[in-house]
Order: structure tokens, then C-alpha cells, then sequence
């Protein structure tokens, strides 16, 4: 399968009969419903790029991990606890760094975790995430579970800072995460997981305009956390999930697929800066001149040129096309093929005592 081929968008819904007959290229971004498991495709982007597409990390599923009743548990489970601490009165910017948001971690929660325990979340999510992502069980731990809240901003607009509605386009630190709703969604409008490499792909069902998925309560939606994503703006009620951070055992991965692509996302960013820079000079000449901080051979004092090169790349829509290609390129090479993996060397030394 070539990447270059051209995609064939659909409105509808695959039935589970026709995926098996119809070219791997049609299913590019398309929606497809396989036994409960509803999938999206990240259309490819870099088209340069060798290796095969799409790879287990291109695609996006939604899987129902919990009944509605189990969800509603959670979520009363969540309420009262959150209620008792005041844990979703605040944006919590200590337990994540640059997006804080308003949530507590299940661990916190003995109720909660005994919950999660007693129905077994752990074991069937990663046996899920196993399954569609070619890893094993073991491969498998949480960097973080916790239930985030969401709430619509009064109607005067006001900036109520202490009420959380959306989470902005970021990446996570993890290769894999889920978002599980819990409570049911027929109590908000609005919300809902969206992927900027969604944006443009058609809407279908669950995948709604700008790339947004909204699944039903007890639906997770399973991505790579590397893949950008955001939770969209609440307009109206309350919406409550469940997050994950799952990481992936290294001896998975390939190494320095992940650091290629941070240089590459922040390679964009450092465009950003210069064409502010740029702007800041009213687009005219500016004297360089760093003496201030380095001597010697180092110090410079000349007339730096206004760049072409320098707009074009802080455009947003170039920025956002390059990072869409770097992403891609990530997704396509970061997981080891199965045969390429070595034996888990902490597994190894364990079996050898
Ligand atoms: O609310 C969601 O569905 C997404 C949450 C998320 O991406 C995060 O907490 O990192
Ligand atoms: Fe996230």
C-alpha cells in the first residue's frame, strides 16, 4: 500500500462484512464499526515517509469499557468524593504541569479504586490496549488514572477561572491514553476528545465537526497520547471522564523515534519566536547583536536580513502541516515490529533468578 494513494472518504458507517473486501486505502480516516470497537484512521500526512501506513498508532477506537451503570457509579463515586476535598474547585496546576486541570487521581479515592478493582477496569483495558496496539498486557502501566471535570462557563461569559470547560490542543506524556466518559452524555453539550489530525476528515457518527469524538457514557476513547488532542469547550452542563496515562515498556519502542519528533515539534516553536522577532522589527532589518552575552569569536554585530523563509515558516498553517508530518512519521516508526522487539530485559533478569 502506497501512502500516496488517494484516500476515498466515506459518510457512512462499514459494516464488519465489508472491511474485509474492500482496499486497505479506503479506510483511510474512515469510521469503521468491528465488534463494539468504532475506529478512526489519522489520514497520512508525510508523504515521503517509507515506512508503513497507517500503523497500529494511526488509528484512534472507541470501546465501551464499562456499562452505563458502572460508569454512573464512577461518577457518583467521583461527585462525592471531589465534593468532601474540593479537588474540582481549581484547575490543579501542580499535578500537571503545563495543563492543569480539575481533577484528583484514583488513587486517592479508596472507594474509587476498589471499584475499578472490583469490575476489573485495569485488566480489560489493557487486554483492549493490548490487542489494538500489537503489545502484550505486561507491557503496560500507568503513569496516571485520574477523573477530570469539566463544566460549562457561566452564561455572562464571565472568566471564572476556577471552573474548568475545555483543555487545549497538547500532547500527552505518555505513548497511549484513554478518556473514558462517565457520566451519561446527555447531561452536557459540547466536550467530547478532538484531534487537530481529524480536523478535515469527514463526519461520521461519533466523529463530529473539527474533529471531534463524542462517545456515549462508558465509551473510552483509545489513542497515542502523542497524537495532538484536545477536550472540547462544555457549552452547557457537566462532563465528567476518566484519564489515563498508560505507558509502553522501552524495549517496545524504537529509540530516538520520540526525540526526533520533540525536535521537530520544537523546531516549530523556535519559528514562532523568530517571526515575532521579525514582526516586532516591523518586518525591517534588525541589528544582531549578542555581545551582551558572548565575547570573543562568538560575538556578533551585524545587519540580519528580514527572511522570506522566516514567514513562511511562522505561518500557523504551515506550522500546523509540518507538525502534522512529524507526528505522522512518529506514529509510523516509534512501536518496534513485534519480530524486532527484544526479550524485556527486566523480564529476562527476573527469569533467570
Ligand atoms: O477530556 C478529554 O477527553 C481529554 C483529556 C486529556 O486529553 C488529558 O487530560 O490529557
Ligand atoms: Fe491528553
Amino acid at each position: 500500500f502506497s501512502p500516496l494513494a488517494p484516500s476515498i472518504k466515506s459518510s457512512s458507517i462499514i459494516s464488519t462484512t465489508r472491511i474485509s473486501i474492500i482496499l486497505k486505502s479506503e479506510l483511510d480516516h474512515v469510521g469503521s464499526t468491528s465488534l463494539g470497537t468504532t475506529t478512526f484512521v489519522l489520514p497520512a500526512f508525510n508523504h515521503t515517509c517509507s515506512a508503513d501506513y497507517p500503523s497500529p498508532l494511526h488509528k484512534i477506537h472507541v470501546e465501551t469499557l464499562m456499562t452505563r451503570e458502572e460508569a454512573s457509579t464512577c461518577c457518583s463515586i467521583s461527585q462525592e468524593f471531589a465534593q468532601q476535598t474540593g479537588k474540582w474547585n481549581a484547575p490543579d496546576s501542580e499535578r500537571h504541569e503545563s495543563y492543569a486541570t480539575c481533577d484528583f487521581p484514583v488513587e486517592d479515592s479508596e472507594k474509587l479504586e476498589g471499584f475499578l478493582h472490583d469490575i476489573g477496569f485495569q485488566d480489560k483495558l489493557f487486554s483492549k490496549l493490548g490487542e489494538l496496539y500489537t503489545l502484550k498486557k505486561g507491557d503496560l502501566s500507568f503513569l496516571d488514572l485520574f477523573v477530570a471535570h469539566y463544566k460549562a462557563k457561566g452564561p455572562d461569559g464571565d472568566d471564572d477561572s476556577s471552573v474548568m470547560d475545555r483543555l487545549d490542543l497538547h500532547r500527552d506524556g505518555t505513548l497511549l491514553s484513554f478518556s473514558l466518559l462517565l457520566n451519561s452524555e446527555n447531561d452536557f453539550t459540547g466536550g467530547g476528545t478532538f484531534y487537530d489530525g481529524l480536523r478535515d476528515v469527514e463526519t461520521n457518527g461519533i466523529l463530529q465537526k473539527g474533529g471531534v469524538i463524542r462517545p456515549n457514557q462508558g465509551d473510552a476513547v483509545l489513542h497515542c497520547g502523542k497524537i495532538l488532542h484536545g477536550a472540547d469547550v462544555v457549552t452547557k452542563g457537566e462532563r465528567t471522564v476518566l484519564v489515563g496515562f498508560v505507558e509502553v515498556a522501552e524495549y517496545c519502542t524504537r529509540k530516538g523515534a520520540m526525540g526526533r519528533a520533540a525536535t521537530d515539534f520544537g523546531r516549530m516553536d523556535v519559528a514562532t519566536r523568530r517571526l515575532q522577532r521579525q514582526r516586532k522589527m516591523g518586518n525591517k532589518s534588525w541589528k544582531l547583536q549578542n555581545g551582551k552575552f558572548l565575547t570573543g569569536h562568538s560575538h556578533l554585530q551585524r545587519i540580519a536580513p528580514v527572511f522570506d523563509s522566516v514567514i513562511r515558516r511562522g505561518d500557523p498553517e504551515y506550522q500546523r502541516q509540518f507538525k502534522l508530518e512529524a507526528e505522522d512519521t512518529l506514529l509510523r516508526s516509534v512501536l518496534l515490529p513485534e519480530e524486532e522487539r527484544a526479550v524485556d530485559p527486566l523480564f529476562q533478569e527476573f527469569s533467570v533468578l
